[in-house]
C-alpha cells in the first residue's frame, strides 16, 4: 500500500493505491493545505512519497500533518537516474520533482520515445527517448495563466472566457484560442522532433489536459495522476 501526493502551485492530488489500482484520490486548493488532514484521517497506514513545487512551506505543511499518523515519508527529488529513466538536466536536482515523477511514470507505462506534457499551473513539455533518456523540456505559463497574465497587464482584455476558433472574430475567442495555440503549437513542435520513431506519442496530464487534447493534431493518450502513479513506482523501487 503506497500513498502519493503532488503538491502543485495551485492544487495538492493525492492517491492511495494498492499495488495495482488506486483505492481513492483526491485534491484540493495547495492554499489550503491545513485540510489535506481530513483526507489524510481517512488513509490507511502505509509508506507515503511526496513530490512538492509549491514551496518549503506546504512542504513544512505537509510533513507536520503526517507526523505521527506514518513512519515512512518520503520527498522525491529529481536524480540522475530513476526507475529507468536517466536525467540529462545540467543539474538533474533541479528539475521540478513533479516532472521526474511524470517520467518515471511515463517510463513504467510506454517503452518507446513520447512527449510527456504536464498541463497545470504552469505546462511542460517533456521529451523522454526510447532508451529512458529524459532529453530535456520545456516550461511555459499554463493555459489559465497565460490568460490571467493577459487580464492583469493590459488594460482593454478581460480574462477571456470564449470558444476556440480558427479565426477568431472577437476578443474574448481571440484570448482563448491565442492561449490553447500558444500551448498546442509548443507541445506539436516539440513532438515533430520524435514523430518518426515507432510507437512515438504523447501523454498528456494535469488539470488543463484535457482542454488542450481537444484539439491536439498528434497521437496521444490522456492519462489520469499521471504523476502520482509515478510517486507509487518510484514507491516500490524503494
Ligand atoms: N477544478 C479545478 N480546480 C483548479 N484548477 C483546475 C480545475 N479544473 C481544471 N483546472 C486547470 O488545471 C490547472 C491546475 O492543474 P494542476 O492541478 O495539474 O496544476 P498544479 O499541479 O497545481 O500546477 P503546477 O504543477 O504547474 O504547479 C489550473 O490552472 C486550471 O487550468
Ligand atoms: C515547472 C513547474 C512549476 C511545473 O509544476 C515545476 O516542475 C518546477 O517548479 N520546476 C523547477 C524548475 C525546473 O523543472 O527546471
Ligand atoms: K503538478
Amino acid at each position: 500500500m503506497n500513498i502519493a501526493i503532488d503538491a502543485g502551485n495551485s492544487r495538492i492530488k493525492w492517491g492511495v493505491h494498492d499495488g495495482s489500482r488506486w483505492l481513492d484520490n483526491g485534491a484540493l486548493a495547495t492554499a489550503d493545505v491545513a485540510w489535506l488532514s481530513e483526507a489524510a484521517d481517512e488513509w490507511p497506514v502505509a509508506r507515503v512519497v511526496i513530490c512538492n513545487v509549491a514551496g518549503s512551506e506546504v512542504a513544512t505543511s505537509i510533513t507536520a500533518l503526517l507526523a505521527g499518523r506514518h513512519s515512512q515519508v518520503s520527498f522525491l527529488h529529481a536524480s540522475a537516474e530513476a526507475c529507468g529513466v536517466r536525467n540529462t538536466y545540467e543539474h538533474p536536482r533541479q528539475l521540478g520533482a513533479d516532472r521526474w515523477a511524470a517520467l518515471i511514470g511515463a517510463r513504467a507505462l510506454l517503452g518507446s520515445a513520447c512527449l510527456v506534457v504536464c498541463a497545470g499551473t504552469a505546462t511542460t513539455v517533456d521529451r523522454l527517448d526510447a532508451a529512458g533518456v529524459f532529453r530535456g523540456g520545456l516550461i511555459l505559463p499554463g493555459y489559465d495563466l497565460m490568460r490571467a497574465a493577459l487580464a492583469s497587464n493590459t488594460a482593454q482584455l478581460p480574462l477571456a472566457d470564449g470558444v476556440f476558433r480558427s479565426e477568431p472574430r472577437n476578443t474574448m475567442d481571440a484570448i482563448v484560442s491565442g492561449c490553447l495555440q500558444a500551448q498546442l503549437g509548443a507541445v506539436e513542435r516539440m513532438f515533430s522532433a520524435i514523430a518518426t520513431e515507432p510507437g512515438a506519442r504523447c501523454l498528456l496530464t494535469g488539470g488543463a489536459a484535457a482542454r488542450l487534447a481537444a484539439h491536439l493534431c498528434i497521437p496521444f493518450q490522456l492519462i489520469d495522476h499521471l504523476i502520482l502513479s509515478g510517486l507509487v513506482r518510484y514507491a516500490e523501487s524503494l
